[in-house]
């Protein structure tokens, strides 16, 4: 046996395929999500690779999106940020800690890419819906940078994960002897956003172009940070503004699905489950939508907000709930008109359902199972001749219902959309209850490309709607009729392509856009008058 013409003869193309072979293994008696015993050892194999030779890797992520995007991404990345410190092998992006005030941008020019295009930043506060993981956290802006890679085609050599690490609340990894951060409490007031102004004026110094997209910050940082920053830099949250565009679409395609025209948005009745970053994004940018499709002026904005009824950890939220937060005042219902509903402040979400009747029950609590039994019965009432649930909830286990659940309970006649991927489900007789992945991934990656390309200096609420609007209006009446209202994972690349495409197209009718890369403004404006 001649060894080392062996070795001359293996092609990249057979090591990758010994690559999958052995991820493929794993696969025997995989099941989805967290107690998938197989997961982290997927994820272990693809890491490694990363770290071996970057461009392999991302040649096996994007030839197998489907497969291996729930291994880097939700749900097996929760799973590697609560493991993180047990699975650090060797350092991926930066860390700026409060300890290093006053170095921040010597660190930035200490980095070794002379240009970054996309930095996601998270301060780990909560994780999907796993809470406070400190500097655990860096998982999740690697795994969305792998879908910036793998969808939009960022070059990997351009894109930074960025961990902001002033302490955890998190009481376990405060006394882990392995935690990898700072074992203090947070940073809370000035101190804290003092920390994220020296980052963000650092990187923007070294990388005038880079957007920053923010991730997983809990809600009481999200909402400030983004007014905060929107209007200076190149700047969204992902958790706010890209959760809201993917629910839109999806709300969007729940009306087409009951064969009526999507101008018919503002007769739907929606409850929304949860009011945190997430649930609020959602519902500010749900009434801004059906204000807009009816007439667009103040009486349009004030009447699309009786569509909404809110509930969070302490029921439904009413005008006579004690120290409101500020963010969910304007969704806060009358109370006289709740009496007249049978309803009153605190109401608990069956009780909601049961007096409501929804056409849409939509969930980002990151309470999983939320969507009980007693809650889905109580669906079966609804007004809409198809009702549709959104368990949008990460990672898997935190999904407010399974589709097998909702399926079982309410017939074959409803749309389903979880955060986390799971299976379609075998109705018998050759009918498929159709799950969909209502997952920010859709429009994230398409929102940053656009944003590059336009050379936009900001992201604007019409670059955004843009790109809500173009995923909406993806998917064919064919599929949608079939209960399909999100593309499938495999399309990815396509769909963020078009989303660029709206969003470029925008920030040129807005005159936000400066153009990229030798491409000037006027370009810009010929090539989107083609398109
Ligand atoms: N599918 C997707 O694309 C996305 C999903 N998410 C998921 O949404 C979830 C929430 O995220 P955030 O809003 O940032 O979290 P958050 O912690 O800011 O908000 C959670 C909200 O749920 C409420 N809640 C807690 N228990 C409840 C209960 N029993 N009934 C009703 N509401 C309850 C809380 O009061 C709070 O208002 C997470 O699991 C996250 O993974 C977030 C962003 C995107
Ligand atoms: C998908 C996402 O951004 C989240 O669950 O936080
Ligand atoms: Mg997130």
């Amino acid at each position: 046996m001649n060894f080392g013409l062996f070795c001359f003869n293996i092609s990249i193309a057979n090591i990758i395929e010994l690559i999958v072979v052995d991820l493929k293994r794993l696969q025997v008696q995989a099941r989805d999500g967290p107690s998938d015993p197989n997961a982290l050892a997927k994820w272990r194999i693809l890491n490694r690779l990363h770290d071996r030779n970057e461009t392999m890797y991302y040649k096996v992520l994007i030839a197998n999106i489907e497969e291996y995007a729930p291994v880097v991404y939700t749900p097996t990345v929760g799973l590697v940020c609560q493991n993180y410190s047990g699975l650090f092998r060797r350092p991926r992006g930066m860390y700026f800690s409060a300890e290093d005030r006053g170095e921040m941008m010597s660190m930035v020019y200490n980095w070794p890419a002379e240009q970054v295009d996309m930095i996601v930043v998270t301060d780990g506060s909560r994780v999907l819906g796993l809470g406070d993981l400190g500097v655990h956290g860096i998982g999740i802006a690697i795994g969305k940078l792998d879908l910036y890679v793998a969808a939009a085609g960022i070059n990997p050599q351009r894109v930074l994960p960025v961990m902001i690490d002033v302490g955890t609340n998190n009481g376990k990894l405060l006394k882990d002897p392995l935690y990898l951060g700072l074992q203090q409490h947070r940073l809370d007031g000035d101190d804290y956003v003092a920390v994220v102004d020296e980052f963000m004026e650092a990187v923007f110094t070294r990388w005038p172009n880079v957007i920053v997209q923010f991730e997983d910050f809990q809600s009481k940082w999200a909402f400030k940070l983004l007014q905060r920053y929107r209007n200076t830099y190149r700047m969204f949250n992902d958790d706010v503004q890209g959760t809201a565009g993917v629910a839109i679409a999806g709300l969007l395609g729940a009306v087409r699905a009951q064969g009526r025209p999507m101008i018919d948005f503002p007769k739907q009745k929606i409850v929304v489950a949860g009011a945190g970053s997430a649930g609020i994004g959602v519902l500010n940018a749900a009434r801004k939508t059906m204000a807009r499709m009816l007439g667009n002026n103040e009486i349009a904005y004030e009447s699309a907000k009786s569509q909404f009824w809110v509930v969070d950890a302490k029921g439904l939220i009413t005008e006579g709930r004690e120290n409101i937060d500020p963010d969910a005042l304007p969704f806060a219902r009358n109370l006289k008109e709740m009496d007249r509903q049978g309803l009153r402040e605190g109401a608990s979400l069956v009780e909601v359902v049961k007096q409501v009747k929804p056409d849409v029950l939509l969930g980002l609590s990151a309470v999983g199972g939320l969507f009980s039994k007693e809650v889905l019965e109580a669906l079966k009432d609804s007004t809409s001749t198809r009702p549709a649930i959104f368990a949008m909830s990460n990672p898997t286990k935190n999904a407010e219902c399974t589709p097998e659940v909702a399926f079982s309970i309410l017939g074959d006649n409803i749309i389903f959309a979880s955060g986390s991927p799971f299976r379609d489900v075998d109705l018998g007789n050759g009918r498929i209850g159709h799950c969909n992945q209502g997952n920010n991934m859709y429009l994230f990656p398409g929102i940053g490309l656009g944003t590059l390309l336009s050379g936009s200096r900001v992201i604007s609420d019409g670059m955004l709607q843009a790109a809500a609007e173009r995923l909406a209006a993806y998917m064919s009446d064919d599929e949608v009729i079939q209960g399909i209202i999100f593309p499938s994972i495999s399309r990815i690349r396509d769909i963020t392509q078009e989303v660029a495409a709206a969003v470029i197209k925008e920030a040129v009718e807005e005159d936000l856009a400066e153009g990229h890369n030798g491409m000037d403004a006027r370009e810009l404006r010929k090539l989107s008058q083609v398109n």
